[in-house]
Formats: structure tokens, sequence, C-alpha cells
């Protein structure tokens, strides 16, 4: 890939615990990692439990260090890119979020504001992606006290698309959400790439990721199992895989 909008190099990441001595390193949480993306690709990340997607995510938001190998945006090293400067275009939707008290309108204005945007741009970005979203009228002066989980879950997503960032990451985005507002949001989220928007998703749903990315990261234990174009995943195959495995662990686990 000649100008590749992310790239990992042998990324290895082991369990930082205080118990260790500063000799011994922790188990690996990550090994090995390796791949470049294109600057319009959304990327589901797949695997079972504990395999490593959110401490993939995590590396990508540099909320954690890689314990070897290199993490690039646009052939710039991460650790040369300051961090302020790093999380204004790497941007993490964590599974719980928060919206700080303010109501909603105010959240999603918020990031923008901080970017120093005019009034009116910040008003436009932030209707474009509530009409994009469905997001109902009746939400928009409500705190997060007054929203359902589901909700919360819409509105901080949408909080990381006002900001058209070069990578937004999603931990798990549908989790809280009914299926029909799930699906609208993976065809919004397709739509990002025409704002430049580079999308890696954790999603367990496989439906979903099916409907929406454009490649397949699938993790386990750790290792980058495939990194595959989502036209040319097996998708019956990986679903049977993925349920058998599962079932495994849930057994090994009792
Ligand atoms: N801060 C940490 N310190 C030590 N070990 C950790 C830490 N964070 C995660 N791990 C371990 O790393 C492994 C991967 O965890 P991670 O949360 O990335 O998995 P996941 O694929 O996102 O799982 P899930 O689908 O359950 O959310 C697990 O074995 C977990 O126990």
């Amino acid at each position: 890939m000649d100008n590749p909008k992310l790239k990992l190099e042998q990324v290895n990441l082991f369990a930082k615990l205080k118990t260790l001595k500063s000799n011994q390193q922790g188990y690996p949480i990550l090994q090995d990692i390796s791949f470049e993306v294109s600057k319009d690709e959304f990327l589901a990340i797949i695997g079972l439990t504990g395999a490593g997607k959110t401490s993939l995510l995590r590396l990508i938001n540099r909320l954690d260090e890689p314990s070897s190998g290199k993490i690039y945006l646009e052939n710039q090293e991460y650790r040369q890119i300051p961090i302020l400067e790093l999380r204004a275009n790497v941007t993490l939707v964590p599974q719980e979020t928060k919206l700080l008290g303010m109501t909603v309108t105010e959240a999603l204005a918020y990031p923008l504001v901080l970017r120093g945007l005019a009034k009116q741009t910040i008003q436009q970005r932030v209707s474009y992606w509530i009409e994009q979203l469905h997001i109902p009228n009746d939400w928009l002066g409500k705190t997060e006290v007054q929203l359902s989980a589901g909700q919360r879950q819409l509105i901080a997503i949408a909080r990381a698309l006002v900001i058209q960032p070069k990578i937004l990451l999603l931990d798990e985005p549908t989790s809280s959400l009914d299926i029909g507002t799930a699906e609208r949001l993976m065809q919004v989220l397709k739509l990002t790439q025409n704002h430049q928007t580079t999308i890696f998703m954790v999603n367990h749903q496989l439906e979903l990721a099916q409907m929406s990315c454009t490649r397949l990261l699938h993790l386990q234990q750790g290792r980058l199992l495939a990194n595959q174009k989502a036209v040319e995943v097996d998708w019956v195959n990986l679903r049977s895989c993925l349920t058998q495995a599962q079932t495994q662990l849930d057994e090994e686990w009792g």
C-alpha cells in the first residue's frame, strides 16, 4: 500500500502487572500484530471474549503503548505525534461514555467548540449528524440521566461523528441498541467514508459487520488470525466457527 492511513508493524502488548519485577514480562495480550489500512475502510474487529479487541483499540487511541513494534498514522510514527494532535485525529467511543452533565445539543457541539470552529459551522455540523442518525428533537434538551443506555450510546457515537476524525474507533457501538437503530447506524457509518473517516468497529453481531464493513480483522488469543476483505469472507463458516469456539471456551471456564 503506497500511503496507508494507519499501519501497525509487529506490535506486541504485554500485561503490565504491579506484582512483576522490572526484568519480568507480563503475559501477552497482543502478539505480532501487523496490518495496513487505506483511507476509506470500515473495519470490523471480531474475536471471542478476551481475544484482545478492546486492547487493540486502546493502542490505536494511544491509551496504551505497544511493548514493542510501531504504529504509524499517515506514515508518521505515533510517538512523534503530540498526544493532543493524535487524539484530535483518532477518536475512541468506549463501551461506557459520559456526557459530562451537558444536554445532548451541548454535548454534540462541545468537541467542535474545543476545536475553535465558527458557531455557524458547529450548528450546521451538529444538525447534519442529528438528521443522519434520526435523533428525535425531544432528546436534545435532555442530560444523560434522562436518557436510556441505548440513547446515550447513540449520542456518544454522534458526538464522535461530528468531529469527522481521521480514525474512529467504536467499541461495541450497538450493544445497547435495538436492531432497527443498529442497522440504521451501520448505514450512516458507511456514509462516513465520504468524510474520509476510517472506522474500526468491535462488534459481536456478525450480521452487522457483514452488512457494513469493507474488511475484517479476526483476533484469536491476541493474534491476528485473519485480515480479509469483507467480500472474501465466508460468513456462514465464520459464524459457525465462532459459535463452536465460544461453546468450547464456556465449557473450559465451567
Ligand atoms: N489492563 C490490563 N492488565 C492486564 N491484563 C489485561 C488488561 N486489559 C486487558 N487485559 C487482558 O487482555 C486480554 C484481552 O482483553 P480485551 O479486553 O482486549 O479483550 P476483548 O477481545 O475486548 O474482550 P471482550 O469481547 O470480552 O470485551 C484479556 O485476557 C484480559 O484479561
